[in-house]
């Protein structure tokens, strides 16, 4: 899906590849703490897990009665955690629809609620992968954005995409970008 962004947004590729050439150079082999510096791929990353989520929505079992907001929630009752939704909620995101990494540096982040974010879940249970997993993306993402350049394809449907939540995000059509040597 980064890929696919990445194309549909020229500039934003641009700028990630300059940001990685500038922080690791033309090293072969990246470490953490190369990684670490990428901040606009990390931002990258969090807005692009803002707007496709893998996983739509989580569940909690309530293990005791209590109320929320004047809301009565007995004890076992099942709640669903609207993932999906709370990400294109426009009290918190304004204009959701639109991919802006921005919206991830430190000034805009700290005037949100860190529950409006939760690709990974939240709390005790939350993911046990999530830093291995952020991990895994970036050195992905330095690595192919060094030596490739993304270009959308003629068919390639404008964003955002229309997703189907059954069971995990899945893209209701296949998404294809091309991709050239980057020299
Ligand atoms: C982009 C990649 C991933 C996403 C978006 C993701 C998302 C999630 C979410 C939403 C949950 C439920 C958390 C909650 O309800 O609070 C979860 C749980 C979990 N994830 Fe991931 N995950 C990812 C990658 C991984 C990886 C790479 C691993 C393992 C190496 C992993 C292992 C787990 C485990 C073990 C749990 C259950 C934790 C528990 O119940 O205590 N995940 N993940």
């Amino acid at each position: 899906m980064t890929l696919y962004i990445l194309a549909k947004h020229p500039e934003i590729q641009t700028k990630l590849r300059e940001e990685i050439f500038h922080v690791c150079g033309d090293k072969e082999e990246l470490d953490y703490e190369d990684l670490r510096g990428c901040h606009y791929m990390y931002q990258i990353i969090c807005e692009t897990l803002r707007m496709y989520p893998p996983a739509v929505r989580t569940n909690r079992e309530a293990d005791s009665e209590l109320v929320i907001n004047g809301i009565h929630i007995p004890k076992g009752c099942q709640i669903a955690v609207p993932i999906y939704l709370i990400h294109y909620d426009d009290k918190y995101y304004p204009n959701p629809q639109k991919f802006d990494p921005d919206r991830w540096l430190p000034e805009e982040k700290a005037k949100r609620d860190p529950l409006t974010w939760l690709p990974f879940g939240y709390g005790p249970r939350n993911c046990l992968g999530l830093r291995f997993a952020e991990l895994q993306i970036m050195m992905g993402l330095a690595h192919i954005i060094r030596k490739f350049e993304f270009i959308a394809a003629e068919t390639s449907p404008d964003l955002p995409v229309d997703i189907s939540s059954k069971g995990t995000l899945k893209t209701t059509t296949e998404l294809f970008v091309k991709a050239r040597l980057h020299n």
